[in-house]
């Protein structure tokens, strides 16, 4: 898969060629490339920015840029997403399906947002998904694109070294994952539930199925209505 990032401020994205990604792209597993907006402006100072029209706060990006940046950089057909919070939202859901795709190209936008035109504009050249990591505002585009770079690339082949691990992720079916636990058996007086010691894989499965379901009922609840339960769940969910 190759990545692509289009950004006035690169150096945020430095993360990407870290730690499991970083490595993963020295695998060739993935190819990152980020790029600064500025590249693509036409004047001697620069500017990607300029007055809203209608007025109010802030400033908008320009869209020119964004044409001139997007028509270099984004391969026909390779969807480009834009960070925004008023997004559609970003789920597990969407980073396994993202994975699937030869390419993403990613707009960061700052300040007020980008001039919505050359957002509808790359719509005639490939699939286009404004989307929200969740119900805040950041200052612009960049730490959810890290966010989102590092969900999709876990599920491409070989970027996690188990892939069982992003199967039990959670989210994965739906769920939030149940507690975990390591040595020692017991740790200031806490115990590790005695059911993870028994040797008995099939009660092993069922309380940890029986805990993904308690904490997403408590934490959760809007998750569940997502998820067919079976009698032994709904007994669960009682007990
Ligand atoms: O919260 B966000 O995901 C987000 C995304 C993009 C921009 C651009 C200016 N503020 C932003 C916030």
């Amino acid at each position: 898969m190759r990545i692509d990032v289009l950004t006035i401020f690169p150096e945020y994205l430095a993360p990407l060629g870290q730690a499991l990604l970083g490595k993963a792209a020295a695998k060739g597993l993935v190819e990152i490339g980020v790029h600064d907006l500025r590249r693509w402006t036409d004047d001697v100072h620069r500017t990607v920015d300029d007055s809203p029209y209608g007025g109010g706060p802030g400033m908008v990006m320009r869209p020119e840029p964004w044409g001139r940046a997007l028509a270099e950089v984004r391969r026909p057909g390779t969807r480009l997403v834009v960070p925004t919070p008023a997004g559609r939202p970003f789920t597990q859901a969407v980073a396994a399906q993202w994975a699937t795709e030869p390419g993403l190209v990613f707009a960061c936008g700052r300040y007020e947002g980008i001039d919505q035109r050359a957002v509808d504009d790359a719509a005639a050249h490939g699939p286009v998904s404004e989307v929200s990591i969740g119900d805040y505002v950041l200052a612009g585009g960049e730490s959810a694109v890290l966010v989102m770079v590092e969900a999709v690339s876990r599920f491409i082949p070989g970027v996690v070294g188990n892939a069982e691990s992003v199967e039990l992720d959670s989210h994965a079916d739906g769920l939030l994952e149940g507690p975990s636990y390591t040595r020692p058996a017991v740790w200031r007086g806490h115990e590790v539930p005695p059911v993870l010691l028994s040797g008995d894989h099939a009660a092993i499965a069922r309380w940890r199925r029986a805990e993904s379901l308690r904490r997403t009922a408590d934490r959760r609840p809007d998750l569940l209505a997502g998820v067919e339960l079976t009698a032994a769940d709904r007994a669960a969910l009682d007990a």
